[in-house]
Formats: C-alpha cells, sequence, structure tokens
C-alpha cells in the first residue's frame, strides 16, 4: 500500500468532499503496488483451488514454449533463405523452401492448439472465477449490502463483463510476459552474437521508451475506469426503462427518462472523449517509437553489409532479431491502452472483493472464536445454531474458508480487513464528519431463541439507518410476543415500522439492542413490494426453496392458490410449469394474493408481513389474516389499515413519545 493510502484525506478548501475523495481514489488507481495486490488477490484462488488450473497452465506454457523456440527456428531458416538469395545459390534456395514447408506443417498444430488452449483456459478460470463471486455475492446478503451501501456501483457488470475482460486478458499478459522473456532471450545470443552494440543500443532505445509511455499514460487508468463505471450508469438508466416501462407510460416521463438516459450517456461520451484525446497523445509518441524501430538497426548494421563483413541472410536476421527483442522490451508501450483497460478492470473487481470480504472479516471474530473452541470447521452445518448471530445468517463464513482452506481464510480476513480499514480511513474519513452528533456506529446484538420457539424478545432496541449518517429512527423500543402471538406495527408513513422489519430479519443492524428471535429458517418475510423471481409458476409458489428441494406436492400448490382465490391461475396461464414474466402479467393484488400462498406453501413458525394486503379488498384480506389464525402461527405485520386491528392481539405504535406495545383488546381500532 502507497504512502498515499494511509495519508488522511484533508477537507478541500471548498469544502468539496466528494471532489476531493475521487481524487484520492484516482490517485490510489495509479499506484502499481495497490494494482498488483489485487491483482494477485484476484488471481491467486483459481491457481490455487482451480479444478485442473495448474496441470492447464502448465500445458499452455508448455505450447507457448514450443511456438517461442520454433520463431528461433523460422528465424534460422529465414536467415538461410536470404542468404541464399544473396548467393543465387539455387539448390539451397530450394532447400530452405522444402525445409520451411516440412516445419510450418508439422508446427502448424502446435501454433493453433497454443490459441485454442489459451482460450480454453481463460474460458474456464472465467467460470470458475464467476461462480466464486455469484457465492460470494449472495452469501451473507452481499448483494443486499452492496446495493444499500451505495460504494460499490454496478455490481453486474463487474460479475458479467468484468470478470471476464479480467480472465482473458490476465492470461494473455502473463503468456505474452512469459515469452517475452524466453524470446527476449533466445533473441539477444542471436544479437550479441551479430552486433553487441545493436543489442546495447536497443536495450536504451526501449527503457527509454517505456518510461515515458508510462509518465505520458498514468492518466488513462483512471480514465478507463471512470469509462467502465459510466458506461454501466448509462446501461443501468436503460434496463430501468425497461423494468418500468408502465410506470413511466402512465406518467408520461418519457422526456425526463430520455433527458437522464442521455445525461449518462453525454457523461461517458465526455469520458471517452478525454480517454482518445489522451491515447492521441500517447500515439503521437509510441507511433514515433515503433516506425524508428525499423530503420534503426539498419543504420547500425548496414555499414558492416556495405563493407562486405555481413551476408544479406545476417544483415536481415539481425532486423528480425531487434524487432523481437524490442517488442519483448516494450511490452509497456505497446500494450499500455490495452494495460490501462485492464488495471481499470482489476480495480474494479477488486474493489467488490474488499467489499464483500470486509464483511467477511468483520466476522472474523465470530469465525476465530469458533475455531478457537475447535467447534467449528469448514464442514460443519450446524456451526451457528443457536449462536450469536450478528449479521444474519453466517454460512458465507464457511464457504470462505472451504474455498481458502482454514488458515489461510484467517489470515486473508485479517489482512483484507487491516487494509480495507486503512483505504477507507483514508477515502472515508471525510464522510465521518457527515455523521449525526454523538452518532455511534454499534450494531444490534442477535440471538436466536432457544428450543427452535417462534418467540421473539426485543429489548431496548435503537435502530438507525445503514447509510453513512447513521440516523435514529426510534429508540428504546421493548416487546415480547410469545408463540402464537400477533403484533400489529403501526405509525406514520417513514417512522421504521419497516425499518424495524429489516432489524428482524438482520438485514439493518446499526443501533444498540438486544433482538432474540426464531432463526431466519423459521420465519417467512412477506416484503412491502411483492417480488416475482424469474421462472414458472411452481417457483414462484415454493420460493426461495429450489424446485427440486421443495417438500410441497402439487395439490398442496393447488390448496395454497386455492386460499388465496389464485386457483384459477394455472389454468389461465397454461399450468404451474408455465414461465412468464410474473411481475408483469398479474396485478399487484395478485402478486400479494401469490406472496401469501408462498407463506402457505413456506409453513413458517413466524410469519413478518410488511403492508402486504395493501392493494387486496377486505374480504381478501380477511380471508387470508383468518387462514393464518387458523392455523395458529403467529406474526408481526406492519399496515396503516384500521381493518388489520382486529388480526393482532398486540399493537406497537412507532413515532409516537412512548413507544409502547398494548393489547389491542386495550386499544380503540
Ligand atoms: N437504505 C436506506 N438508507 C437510509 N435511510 C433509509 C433507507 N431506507 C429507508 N430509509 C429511511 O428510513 C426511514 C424509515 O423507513 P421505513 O421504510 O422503515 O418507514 P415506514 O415507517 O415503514 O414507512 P411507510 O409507512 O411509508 O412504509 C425513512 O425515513 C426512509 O427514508
Amino acid at each position: 500500500m502507497s504512502g498515499d493510502t494511509l495519508e488522511p484525506t484533508s477537507v478541500a478548501p471548498n469544502g468539496d468532499i466528494t471532489a476531493q475523495r475521487e481524487a484520492n481514489l484516482a490517485k490510489q488507481r495509479q499506484d502499481p503496488r495497490r494494482l498488483w495486490f489485487l491483482f494477485w488477490t484476484l488471481a491467486k484462488p483459481y491457481w490455487k483451488y482451480g479444478p485442473g488450473a495448474k496441470t492447464n497452465v502448465c500445458w499452455v506454457v508448455f505450447l507457448g514454449l514450443v511456438r517461442s523456440g520454433l520463431s528461433v527456428v523460422f528465424s534460422f531458416i529465414s536467415r538461410d533463405f536470404w542468404t541464399a538469395l544473396h548467393k543465387k545459390d539455387v539448390p539451397m534456395f530450394w532447400r530452405q523452401i522444402t525445409l520451411f514447408t516440412v516445419v510450418l506443417l508439422s508446427a502448424l498444430p502446435i501454433l493453433v492448439w497454443y490459441s485454442y488452449a489459451k482460450d480454453r483456459l481463460a474460458l474456464r478460470w472465467r467460470k470458475w472465477y464467476t461462480e466464486k463471486v455469484l457465492g460470494d455475492y449472495f452469501a451473507k446478503r452481499n448483494y443486499y449490502e452492496i446495493d444499500q451501501s451505495g460504494t460499490v456501483d454496478n455490481p453486474d457488470q463487474r460479475i458479467a463483463e468484468d470478470i471476464g475482460s479480467f480472465t482473458s486478458t490476465s492470461l494473455s499478459f502473463f503468456m505474452t510476459v512469459l515469452l517475452s522473456i524466453v524470446d527476449l532471450v533466445n533473441f539477444s545470443l542471436i544479437l550479441v552474437s551479430i552486433y553487441p552494440g545493436l543489442f546495447f543500443v536497443l536495450f536504451a532505445y526501449s527503457s527509454v521508451g517505456t518510461i515515458i509511455t508510462v509518465l505520458l499514460g498514468k492518466r488513462m487508468i483512471n480514465l478507463n475506469f471512470l469509462q467502465l463505471k459510466k458506461e454501466a450508469d448509462f446501461r443501468y438508466s436503460l434496463i430501468r426503462v425497461r423494468e418500468n416501462a408502465e410506470s413511466i407510460a402512465f406518467y408520461r416521463g418519457e422526456d425526463r427518462e430520455k433527458f437522464e438516459i442521455s445525461r449518462r450517456f453525454g457523461a461517458a461520451f465526455l469520458n471517452l472523449i478525454d480517454l482518445i484525446v489522451w491515447s492521441r497523445n500517447l500515439a503521437f509518441f509510441t507511433t514515433t517509437y515503433s516506425y524508428i524501430i525499423q530503420i534503426l538497426p539498419l543504420i547500425i548494421v548496414a555499414p558492416m553489409y556495405f563493407a562486405g563483413s555481413l551476408e544479406l541472410g545476417v544483415l536481415s536476421q539481425s532486423q528480425q532479431a531487434f524487432g523481437h527483442i524490442l517488442s519483448d522490451l516494450s511490452l509497456i508501450v505497446n500494450e499500455f491502452e490495452s494495460l490501462s483497460a485492464f488495471s481499470a478492470g482489476v480495480d474494479r473487481l477488486g474493489e467488490m472483493e474488499e467489499f464483500i470480504y470486509t464483511r467477511f472479516g468483520r466476522d472474523e471474530s465470530l469465525v476465530g472464536a469458533k475455531m478457537g473452541a475447535d467447534e467449528w470447521s469448514p464442514t460443519d452445518s450446524n456451526a451457528d445454531d443457536g449462536e450469536l448471530d450478528v449479521y444474519g445468517e453466517s454460512g458465507a463464513s464457511k464457504e470462505f474458508a472451504q474455498l481458502y482452506g482454514r488458515d489461510e481464510a484467517i489470515a486473508r480476513f485479517r489482512k483484507l480487513r487491516l487494509q480495507n480499514l486503512q483505504r477507507r480511513e483514508s477515502t472515508e474519513s471525510t464522510d465521518l464528519l457527515n455523521l449525526e452528533d454523538g452518532a455511534v456506529s454499534t450494531h444490534i446484538n442477535t440471538t436466536i431463541t432457544p428450543n427452535g420457539e417462534a418467540k421473539v424478545v426485543v429489548e431496548d432496541l435503537t435502530l438507525k439507518t445503514p447509510d453513512r449518517r447513521h440516523r435514529t429512527l426510534f429508540e428504546n423500543v421493548s416487546f415480547t410476543l410469545e408463540n402464537g402471538e400477533r403484533l400489529l406495527i403501526v405509525g406514520p408513513s417513514g417512522t421504521g415500522k419497516s425499518s424495524a422489519l429489516r432489524a428482524l430479519a438482520g438485514l439493518w443492524t446499526y443501533g444498540q439492542g438486544t433482538v432474540m428471535r426464531p432463526k431466519l429458517e423459521d420465519m417467512f418475510f412477506l416484503p412491502q413490494k411483492p417480488y416475482c423471481t424469474l421462472g414458472s409458476l411452481r417457483e414462484q409458489l415454493v420460493y426461495p426453496t429450489p424446485v427440486a428441494e421443495a417438500a410441497a406436492s402439487t395439490a398442496e400448490l393447488e390448496t395454497a392458490l386455492q386460499l388465496v382465490n389464485l386457483e384459477n391461475l394455472p389454468s389461465r396461464v397454461g399450468g404451474l410449469e408455465e414461465v412468464r414474466d410474473w411481475s408483469g402479467i398479474l396485478s399487484l393484488g395478485e402478486q400479494q394474493r401469490l406472496a401469501f400462498a408462498r407463506l402457505i406453501v413456506g409453513k413458517p413458525k413466524l410469519a413478518i408481513l410488511d403492508e402486504c394486503s395493501s392493494a387486496l379488498d377486505t374480504a381478501s384480506e380477511d380471508r387470508l389474516y383468518s387462514h393464518l389464525q387458523s392455523i395458529g402461527i403467529g406474526y408481526i405485520s406492519v399496515g396503516h389499515r384500521p381493518s388489520l386491528y382486529r388480526y393482532h392481539n398486540l399493537v406497537l405504535r412507532l413515532g409516537s413519545d412512548e413507544q409502547t406495545v398494548s393489547r389491542i383488546d386495550d386499544t380503540p381500532s
């Protein structure tokens, strides 16, 4: 890590904290040590844990080395070919042509196979890496945290595109560097044997070229990073229009949407202009550099040829060797543009991994304690039963250790946590100034109700928002919900009713106090916005359980649909296996009823219902709540409708001075 990274950020005189932060990040992005660290962090796991990775890499390296050796053989054939021409030696000329054909035909499979094996390896690596990142992304609800934090933009683009370019470019670049080294040794020997002076001129020429290129092109790394971000922002705005086409059409929001999309495109366009301007400036240098190469060796060696001390073939071989060595030594000059785009991708992937592992790292004490107590092993599936579970399910820690091995998992937790703390300190210290006075970022203490009981005990709960300001929503709320009891949370809009449910689900953790609740597997949350997954009607009903693992029979699913008055849905759409865009074709009330059916199929011990009957008529609402009461499961609802009181026996009023729980019988409805 650079010294810059550790320096605390100072507030810009004009108070423009965001600009200052961006400038700091841009500076960090150009730090080669940071890039190297990120690259290595991203690349190492596949090498160590990818199935067959070592064998495949060795195979590609072997083919590459053979290919490199072949180019030396071709250089000698070509030398003799030119010498034959020079000497007008017809038999030698035809011998060389025959030799060339034989070598080419035997080398052809190797030349072709090398590229194929390299592409295949890159693809396998991409597959492995994408699956690993998807695992990390969904573990411990990282997708949700990423979305909430807003610090990692467009994770979808990073997963869908950056991984692909990372794996293919890394591999190509690794092979290029490796083969360049081999090439360099081979052709340096040839060139030194022809004329050592030429070799030294070449060395000096390429060193100066590399230094100038790096200095001129440094800025392009950050521009490439921003380009990826701006392109992804642009694409996302288009996707949002597709997802919300109907709402936009009702509002007649076309002009506003077009304006916003054009604005995003404009930002990408302006950055691209900057990028091509810098690329043009760099090209002035790199083009001159590559043209001079064509005559430089001739200028040096031609006097020897004119003096008759050098054959034409040797002259041409020296030219070829010069070309090879120069392109080896000029890797950075020639590849700078693609390298800077590559570093931008590495940075974006690294940023996401850093975010994820900082969260894993936060569990270090939890995992460490379990490991220390020898109660925890990567394969222990019951490790979190009834134990302290500060951030929700802790299965991800196990996956992490499974992936990296026990010791390395701990080492990585520690290392990454430290680095992230340092990095965040430097880039975000100014943001801390935005915290509300006295705000302390402590966490709510969550425990699991013993003996699998569906009881909830909340004590002195103070809840804060997860953004950097950590605004307090409510303070010192306490209540107890016994098995089978039914609590209604009411209060003015924005007081934190849904957020209280988020705290119960472990989605929001900032604040104080304790929450004791059943295991998440025993609870079923119906969120305010109905959600339909991509897939068949059967998949909607058993969600989130995969169809293959779902215990519910078709008859049970049909009964659930009947209970929510959707018994005709399968025949309407063509059966339970029919795949449709459910959010698009079902009305909001139907989506809410489908969600209720999902709850019935899920058979939880405790249901958490966030305004999930707001779009239903009172008869449907009555039917659904009555069903829940008849099967005797407890629930916590959030809602505004007075009609809801009759289905609950407790009410918690948020937003009032005294945030207490009272029994409904004592409460005027
Ligand atoms: N991700 C977030 N970051 C910061 N603040 C948030 C976030 N999500 C919601 N809030 C804020 O938290 C407050 C409480 O939100 P919540 O959804 O809990 O309100 P609510 O009482 O359920 O309101 P309603 O009755 O309108 O649904 C609101 O002021 C909201 O703006």
